[in-house]
């Protein structure tokens, strides 16, 4: 018979937890970004291990609805919610007065709060790479830094998961803002591994391949094959995409007991996907063309 391609086998279905039960019970993990996406599907499995929750972003109404929906996680523990712009140091040090008040100081930290908009370098306004660049890296550097700061004033461990792009590596054409901060990102990781593992505070990189979900904006949405979570794709070679609840799966490993001694790296959840270079590639396609848009913004 035939041995047709049939890609990576399709995960156990959403609803079971890749950890033994109540995992993260007593733990606080807090989110940003976690209303949303990939945010919201890492935060679901800390929930599902028992952690009690924060969410942090821009947007209160939204962060309400997840809250809701998180609490109602079968095993989740408490879930608070602090609409925050991470680009705010003080809002940031609020986030986290109000979380230790509440629930207590965050034992763990995922850092997946990002922005992002395709580009031709040359058409980026200083305001555009300022967003892009604050928001994904200075943000996630002041989300850390609060975090370090209590946890090393408290002598207490904690463990840090920043949400990167394999772009970090290999630089991403049309997205020159987002590609530079995230491997701004990546570098801290592995400068504060080295930094913090004396004082019990490790920091990992998870980095998603792509991983489709209705939360998507418009601008990121357009640019893509539109895929549902773990659909075929034959331009990969997993033959599919992602499903958010195999990478809520990894954030919650890296974050948990089994992995005391992982700290300074970076794993990638992609199907190999970043690999997939020769030197005889498809023909190259300026960005300019593939976006559709005439010089600086034309
Ligand atoms: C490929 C797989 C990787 C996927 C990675 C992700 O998904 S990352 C996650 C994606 N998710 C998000 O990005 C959600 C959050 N995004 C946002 O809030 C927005 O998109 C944002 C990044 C622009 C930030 O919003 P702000 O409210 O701070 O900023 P604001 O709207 O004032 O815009 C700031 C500057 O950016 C410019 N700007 C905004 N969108 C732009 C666009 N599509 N192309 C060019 N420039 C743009 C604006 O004109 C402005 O510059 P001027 O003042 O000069 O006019
Ligand atoms: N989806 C993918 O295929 C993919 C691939 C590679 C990497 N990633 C990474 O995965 C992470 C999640 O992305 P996603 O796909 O889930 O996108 P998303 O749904 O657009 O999530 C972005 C989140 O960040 C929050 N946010 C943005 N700016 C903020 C700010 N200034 N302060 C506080 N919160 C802010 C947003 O909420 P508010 O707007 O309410 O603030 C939103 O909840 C990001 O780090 C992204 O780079 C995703």
């Amino acid at each position: 018979m035939e041995n047709l391609p049939r890609g990576l086998p399709a995960p156990p279905p959403p609803g079971a937890a890749a950890l033994p039960p109540g995992t993260y019970a007593g733990q606080v993990v807090l989110v940003t970004g976690g209303g949303t996406g990939l945010g919201k599907a890492i935060a679901t499995e800390f929930a599902r291990l028992g952690a009690d929750l924060v969410i942090a972003s821009r947007r209160a109404e939204q962060l309400e609805a997840a809250r809701r929906e998180l609490a109602a996680v079968p095993g989740a523990g408490r879930v608070a919610a602090a609409a925050c712009d991470i680009r705010d140091p003080e809002r940031v040090a609020e986030v986290f007065d109000a979380a230790e008040a509440a629930l207590g100081l965050p034992d763990v930290l995922v850092n997946n709060a990002a922005a992002n908009f395709p580009s031709p370098a040359e058409d980026l306004s200083p305001n555009a790479w300022r967003a892009v660049v604050d928001i994904t890296l200075t943000g996630t550097w002041f989300m850390t830094r609060e975090f370090g700061r209590r946890h090393l004033a408290a002598g207490t461990p904690g463990s840090i998961v920043n949400i990167g792009a394999s772009y970090a590596w290999t630089g991403g054409p049309g997205f020159s803002h987002s590609a530079a901060a995230k491997a701004g990102v990546k570098s801290l990781v592995e400068t504060l591994a080295v930094e913090w593992g004396p004082y019990g505070i490790q920091i990992n990189g998870l980095v998603p391949g792509l991983f489709p979900h209705a939360d998507m904006t418009e601008d990121i949405r357009g640019g893509l094959e539109r895929a549902a979570p773990g659909a075929r794709d034959a331009r990969q070679p997993a033959l599919r995409v992602g499903a958010p609840h195999e990478l809520g799966w990894a954030a919650t490993f890296l974050a948990s007991p089994y992995a005391r001694f992982v700290t300074g790296h970076t794993l990638v959840v992609d199907g190999a996907n970043w690999q997939r270079r020769s030197v005889v590639a498809p023909e190259v396609v300026p960005v300019r063309e593939q976006l559709g848009r005439g010089p600086f913004g034309g």
